[in-house]
């Protein structure tokens, strides 16, 4: 069972007690003084994989002598002119470890310094750094049977810390840690991952006594980890990676949560998946905090282990959703211990904060040996360009440093370079390390020759870094951690500045550094000004989407609303119309029958009346016709009575002598003839005479009730007055009746065509061609007394005059038979004989 750790008040330092304990820790810190000057750079050589044996490759390593170490290059025209000429380039480190060392060597040579400098009070980190596949993982992380420096290390602080390990108290942060290690457990058993329980058990655990690494490790003289005996102690750990120039937190639950839904659907890339990128901020002195980043108080190293594990997990399941490659980002892992110190029974005060980061650099690589495009291209640029980036730096690190060692006026006056943290993430957040604090390279070197240019390459940068010192040996200060600074342990304050005043008199950064720092400041503010304008701009973009998507919908309902009005007025007015026309229909049909019905009759009478009059003039006409033929009858009898009296004469003449005889003969003879046309005149006259009464009395009857007055009056003075002028003038009775043939035949046309024309206008028939008819001026008027009706008429008159036409059509028919029998009963023969008569008579 576990004890309760003490709760911590935390006190403000005084200023003696702080005294007292800096010069006690400055004790401790001189025994490693010569370590610290310089970052130190291990280059560790790792044996052929299986692979690289069934492959058949050869080593590059030329020779290993002591601390030197010489490559072959595969490609020479590639290398400087040096290397060219040498065939071979040779680097120098602080240590080179070959092939064969154990990691327990590894850890006892690098790791077991910089625990001291934590329990010391001291930043530090280890960093990895090589060409991909050279070893760099397994240096850092190892493997469940070879466990790395970070495991190692981690049950080493425990370990030597034992029981000094105290809880601070309850935060949110202690509480999400609590839950991030329950997230994973079940993270990892629904992944059914067997290692949780199998990794966790093999790594100590004080509280619950499973045996640690180092429990029979005599021989690695664990207890040499002392800390100050009058510290208690607070561990905090935290992990991150930098993956396409964004910081990623490891421990974060969220991604943990959203992986779990992904994993019970299977491990799938999905482009669903999304991680939220940490923010860096510039905290006091220009330091930088990444915002959010999950520090988790932990009590023993088994709970540490778990964590390690959950981070692993988490950059497992983004490889695998995201479709990555395995090893494309940089890790972090960060150790921190706060030391505390006891005043009272429950009260404590914080005497310094130290952090231990251990970095496993993605490996650098040829994107034209290894042909990777898209994603994975874009991956080894960035991972190229921040190592590239982080040469730069130790490259201009190192030159800024020999200038100021020459200690010469005229080159201190040379311009100074400036160190490129900026342009990547990991070299600004590892700015303070290479600045000022304590770092241990291993230099991870493959053997194989293929791989020979690029771990030229990255030796190279390697070497820079070995050269370089420490500017400034912060010790118990926590101005260079690259963790964010608890805001209970600001009663640390006024030490570290105090501290800071003390160091000053050691070094004073030049006006250069200060100048770079400026410019540091103002890059930093720069990006972060970028930062918050990409973050405005997408923002306004936000809104803008959201306003347009607003405006949008009101149109829409708008237009919805507007078409709704115009639907029903539609339906309003449609209706309305069509009980209009429904009404209008009704009254048309209404008064068209009414109509129908009057002009019907009133037809019917015209009609009868038409035919009244055409019988009568029939009968009129054929007993004109009789009397006519009685007259002509007569007229050939007299002159064939004449004739044969002409002939009797003749006959006498010629059986009597004498002149006498022949002239009694003639003038008897022209007596006889004067006496007969004298009676056939007087005859002939009255019979005309009356034909004449009876004629005129059914021209006019018929005209006046069929044509009208004005036609009758028109008929009167233009055929019957002329009519009966010429036959009184004419003596000849048989002229005079041939001359009244001619006017009844003329006069016959003229009706006929009136008539038609009357019933063409009513029936709206087309009207006759004949030019020359006298009544053109009387149909005109007609038409217009017509059209003058027919304006005050209704559309049922319309519609009654088109229904009625057939019916209008067939009185007309009627009636031009009337006058065709007419016409034919007075042939042309009969008038041009009478024309021929007249002209001999004359
Ligand atoms: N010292 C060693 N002893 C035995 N095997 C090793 C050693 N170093 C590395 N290996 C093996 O070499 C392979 C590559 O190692 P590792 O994954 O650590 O390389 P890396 O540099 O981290 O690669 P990357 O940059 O791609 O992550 C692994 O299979 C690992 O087990």
């Amino acid at each position: 069972m576990s004890t309760s750790p003490p709760i911590v008040r935390y006190l403000q330092f005084e200023n003696e007690d702080f005294e007292t304990k800096t010069q006690n820790l400055k004790n401790n810190e001189e025994q490693n003084t010569t370590d610290c000057e310089r970052i130190k750079v291990f280059l560790r050589l790792r044996p052929f994989t299986v692979d690289e044996i069934a492959r058949g490759e050869k080593s590059a390593v030329l020779q290993v002598k002591e601390n030197r170490i010489s490559i072959r290059p595969r490609n020479r025209n590639y290398m400087s002119s040096e290397v060219q000429t040498a065939n071979e380039a040779t680097f120098e480190f602080d240590e080179i470890f070959q092939d064969d060392i154990s990691q327990s060597e590894i850890f006892k040579k690098v790791a077991i310094p910089f625990i001291r400098k934590l329990f010391n009070g001291q930043n530090s980190m280890i960093l990895a750094y090589g060409i991909t596949n050279a070893g760099k993982t397994h240096t850092i992380l190892g493997t469940e049977s070879e466990p790395g420096l970070i495991p190692r290390s981690i049950d080493a602080i425990f370990h030597s810390l034992k029981d000094r390990i105290i809880q601070g108290p309850k935060t949110d942060e202690k509480e999400s840690a609590k839950y991030l290690i329950e997230c994973c457990r079940n993270v990892l058993f629904s992944a059914k991952d067997e290692n949780w329980n199998s990794v966790t058990d093999s790594f100590s655990d004080p509280v619950t006594g499973v045996p640690s690494l180092f429990a029979d490790d005599k021989e690695n003289n664990i207890s040499l980890l002392s800390a100050d005996e009058s510290l208690l102690f607070q561990v905090t750990v935290s992990y991150f990676e930098i993956y396409n120039d964004r910081c990623y937190d490891l421990f974060d639950v969220d991604t943990l949560l959203e992986a779990q839904k992904i994993l019970k659907r299977g491990l799938k890339p999905t482009t669903k998946y999304r991680r939220q990128g940490l923010k860096l901020k510039e905290i006091q002195n220009g330091k930088i905090k990444i915002e959010g980043l999950h520090e988790i108080e932990v009590s023993n190293s088994a709970e540490v282990h778990r964590l390690l594990q959950c981070g692993l997990k988490n950059r497992q399941i983004a490889e695998t959703l995201c479709n990555r490659h395995s090893s494309r980002s940089h890790t972090v892992f960060n150790v921190s211990l706060k030391a505390l110190e006891k005043v009272s029974k429950k009260e404590y005060r914080s005497v310094f904060e130290a952090t231990l980061s251990f970095v496993d650099l993605a490996g650098s690589e040829r994107t034209t040996k290894t042909n990777v495009t898209g994603e994975r291209l874009k991956e080894t640029a960035q991972i190229n360009k921040s190592l590239m980036n982080l040469g730069q730096c130790l490259e201009a690190l190192r030159r800024n440093q020999r200038i100021k060692e020459l200690k010469d006026e005229e080159n201190s006056k040379k311009k100074l370079l400036l160190v490129p943290y900026r342009q990547s993430k990991l070299t600004l957040l590892f700015r303070d390390f290479l600045q000022n604090g304590s770092t241990l390279m291993i230099a991870a070197c493959s053997p194989s020759s293929s791989d020979a240019d690029e771990t030229i390459h990255a030796l190279r940068t390697a070497s820079f870094a070995k050269e370089l010192k420490y500017g400034l040996m912060q010790v118990h200060g926590n101005s260079n951690t690259i963790l964010n600074q608890p805001k209970h342990l600001n009663g640390l304050r006024p030490r570290t500045e105090e501290r800071i005043q003390l160091e000053d008199d050691t070094f004073r950064p030049s006006l250069v550094d200060e100048r770079f720092q400026d410019v540091d400041e103002l890059m930093l503010e720069v990006e972060s000004l970028r930062e918050r304008l990409a973050f405005a701009e997408s923002r306004a973009l936000l809104i803008e989407s959201e306003i347009r998507d607003e405006v949008a919908k009101e149109m829409e309902e708008a237009l919805h609303k507007m078409e709704m009005q115009y639907r029903v007025k539609l339906d309003e007015a449609s209706q309305f119309h069509e009980e209009r026309l429904e009404r209008r229909v009704q009254l048309i049909t209404t008064t068209a029958r009414k109509e129908l019905g009057y002009g019907a009759a009133h037809r019917a009478a015209e009609h009868a009346m038409l035919n009244y009059y055409k019988d009568k003039w029939e009968t009129e006409r054929a007993l004109h016709g009789i009397e006519l033929s009685q007259l002509k009858q007569k007229l050939r009898e007299r002159n064939l009575e004449r004739d044969q009296l002409k002939e009797l004469l003749s006959n006498r003449t010629t059986a009597y002598d004498g002149v006498s005889r022949k002239n009694v003969f003639t003038q008897t003879e022209e007596n006889l003839e004067l006496q007969k046309s004298t009676s056939d005149r007087i005859d002939s006259r009255n019979e005309l005479s009356n034909l004449l009464e009876n004629f005129v009395d059914i021209v006019k009857r018929f005209t006046q009730q069929l044509l009208g007055e004005n036609v009758w009056h028109q008929i009167e003075d233009k055929y019957l007055v002329p009519m009966i002028e010429e036959l009184a003038r004419e003596e000849d009775c048989k002229v005079g009746q041939l001359h009244m043939i001619d006017y009844v035949n003329r006069l016959f046309e003229f009706l006929t065509a009136s008539t038609n024309q009357d019933v063409t206008r009513e029936t709206g028939l087309e009207p006759s061609n004949d030019e020359n008819l006298p009544n053109k001026n009387q149909s005109k008027r007609r038409r217009e007394r017509r059209k003058k009706q027919t304006e005050n008429t209704t559309e049922a008159e319309h519609f009654y005059v088109q229904n009625d036409s057939s019916e209008a059509a067939a009185c007309s028919d009627d009636f031009d038979n009337s006058t065709s029998v007419l016409s034919t009963t007075t042939p042309d023969k009969v008038i041009k004989k009478s024309r021929r008569s007249r002209k001999t008579k004359k």
